[in-house]
């Protein structure tokens, strides 16, 4: 052993801490030689804390075991850590939705995750931080993939399984969910690029990644590591004689269309007034409400373990 030589931790949501692949899996790479901690969470928050402490215990690259949510109490971790000192970020998927895995093109068999993580390069990515207000607190969060506020949000935190299973399959059956679900919409002001806008969204996503909820695809466009967060706001409709344009727009992701605008940024405030409600946001999986919340991007802010010619990397882009 060399003092270069990469130290692996693997947090693994305790749910799945049983599973039998993943075990198979480390074994096997131990006997490769490669340097591996296990560490199983008991509850929320252990997985952050876990990868915190990762950098002090020499470790180099946290592996996290889980589904979306425990790849975002991670990355909530691994950014409580100074730059020069952050751990690289692996995935081995083990949840119910993986957007962020999926949509990286990521291997989602915990065998070959595990051996992927071992071999695969580190590329910086930016990280989105959410600094809100509600419920007379303020907190900051970080995320990696998508923030989906309103029916999004809603989908993704409550729907029943047969819902979001319709809803995977694209816009055409989030319409048909829409027109059978009675949809509440959210209202804000909304501050971007030196832009205001008072708006009554159905829903916003807030894209560094591509897609939420489970293969929904709301920021088809969006790159990991442009410095830049894809917004899409879908806003209100009052009757179903406009859903077909909706829908039209909702296949195109115009930059200003009658109900759909998509574009880019770097930071985007939603402000409520006081007889508004709080908007329900998930972010990565996490849901949460808030009357008041900035996204901004932490440009290259942590390093990830990603596939060679990863789409959703800029460094890939054809010319
Ligand atoms: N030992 C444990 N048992 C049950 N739940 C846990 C445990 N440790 C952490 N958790 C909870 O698991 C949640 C994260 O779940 P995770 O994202 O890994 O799976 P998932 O919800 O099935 O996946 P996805 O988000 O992809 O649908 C966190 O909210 C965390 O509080």
């Amino acid at each position: 052993m060399t003092d270069s030589q990469q130290r692996f931790l693997l947090i693994i949501n305790g749910k799945s801490a049983g599973n039998p692949e993943l075990r198979e899996a480390v074994e096997e790479q131990r006997k490769a030689g490669m340097l591996i901690t296990v560490r199983s969470t008991w509850e929320g928050g252990d997985a952050a804390l876990f990868a915190e402490e990762a950098a002090d215990a020499g470790i180099t690259h946290v592996i996290a075991c889980g589904g979306d949510g425990t790849v975002n109490e991670v990355v909530n971790g691994l950014m409580r850590v100074a730059y020069d000192r952050r751990p690289a970020l692996g995935i081995v998927p083990l949840g119910s939705a993986n957007d962020f895995a999926t949509s990286t093109g990521l291997p989602l068999e915990p065998g070959p995750a595990l051996a992927e993580a071992m071999t695969l390069t580190s590329y910086p990515i930016d990280v989105v931080r959410v600094t809100a207000e509600g419920n007379d607190k303020s907190s900051t969060q970080y995320y990696v993939n998508m923030t989906t506020g309103g029916f999004g949000a809603e989908i993704t935190s409550s729907t029943p399984k047969t819902l979001k299973r319709m809803l995977g399959g694209g816009a055409y059956s989030v319409m048909g969910a829409l027109k059978a679900w009675r949809h509440r919409s959210y209202r804000g002001t909304l501050h971007w690029g030196g832009q205001e806008q008072n708006a009554s969204l159905l829903l916003l996503a807030l894209g560094n990644g591509r897609q939420s909820g489970g293969g929904q695809v709301l920021a088809p466009r969006a790159k990991l590591d442009d410095g830049r967060l894809d917004v899409l706001l879908v806003k209100d409709f009052s009757s179903v004689k406009e859903l077909p344009t909706l829908i039209n727009e909702l296949q195109s992701f115009p930059a200003d269309g009658e109900y759909v605008r998509y574009f880019t940024t770097n930071k985007f405030t939603v402000t409520t007034q006081r007889d508004d409600p709080a908007w329900p946001l998930t972010l990565d999986g996490e849901a949460c409400q808030y009357d008041r919340f900035c996204a901004e991007v932490v440009p290259l802010a942590l390093r990830v373990l990603l596939p060679e010619g990863c789409a959703l990397l800029s460094t890939n882009d054809r010319h």
